[in-house]
């Protein structure tokens, strides 16, 4: 379970505000809202990458507040893969084992099974700058993988793509997290995304969590307005007493 209790952060023009959160292992959780809103910033939080003004981060039990990034067991990809572009296809998966050594005892075989499974094997000698959008976010996916994350933070990962690579990699997402029943926390602001691929989620508007539940709960029952208009939710029309008729 992940627990992120009264998470604040605090930047000179912008804040999130005391943000809680709960995601079950397993799950496929959801950060969805409109540009700007601090999604990125909760998951940079999470990892480790932003300094935060109050709360706390719990995960599998352990609180990993204060820890350092790398201490953290979890990965994330971000929407044009942020790969290194001096490393062949293979170099950048292999490069987080470099402090796995207990972890993944046979670091070689690992790289080889994702490329195998991630369907790049015949990439693994190109660099980065020769790859289309999918096979970078494949490459990116085999990198975060590879050191076993607790849990796979995902920023927007598809928004680079075009609409069939977009499929695919929805597909290969939703079936990587069935196989290695992994727990992911993804952003984005498309609704159809969250639908497509979140068993839990919430909305985020000015740093702030407008709602969060199981994702049929918001599309059926939105609690604000704000969630209403942004999840595409028709307005229900107002019953008429049956005496006005
Ligand atoms: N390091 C930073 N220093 C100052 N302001 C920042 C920093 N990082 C983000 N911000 C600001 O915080 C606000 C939220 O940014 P964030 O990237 O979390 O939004 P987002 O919801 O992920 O948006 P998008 O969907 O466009 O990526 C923005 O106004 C942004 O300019």
């Amino acid at each position: 379970m992940i627990d992120i209790a009264n998470l604040s952060i605090r930047l000179p023009e912008f804040s999130v505000q005391h943000i809680s959160l709960t995601m079950e292992s397993g799950d496929f959780f959801v950060l969805l809202g409109p540009t700007g809103a601090g999604k990125s910033l909760v998951l940079e939080a999470m990892a480790g990458l932003v300094p935060i003004a109050t709360g706390s981060i719990r995960l599998h039990g352990t609180d990993i507040t204060h820890l350092p990034p790398e201490k953290r067991d979890l990965a994330i990809v971000y929407q044009d893969g942020s790969l290194f572009p001096h490393l062949t296809v293979e170099a950048n998966i292999a490069f987080g084992l470099r402090y796995k050594k207990k972890e993944v005892p046979a670091p070689d075989l690992q790289v080889q099974h994702l490329m195998k499974r991630l369907g790049i094997a015949h990439l693994k000698h190109r660099k980065p700058s020769t790859l289309s959008g999918g096979e970078k976010q494949r490459t990116a996916l085999a990198r975060a993988l590879a050191i076993k994350p607790k849990i796979l933070l995902l920023d927007e990962p598809l928004s680079a793509l075009d609409p069939t690579t977009r499929t695919d990699i929805t597909e290969l997402l939703k079936t990587l997290h069935q196989e290695e029943n992994m727990t992911c926390l993804m952003v984005t602001h498309d609704f159809a995304e969250a639908q497509a691929l979140g068993n839990a989620m919430a909305v985020i508007n000015n740093g702030r969590i407008e709602q969060s539940g199981p994702t049929h709960t918001l599309f059926n029952h939105p609690a604000t307005p704000f969630v209403a208009r942004f999840l595409g939710v028709p307005k229900k029309l107002k019953s008429v007493p049956p005496a006005a008729r």
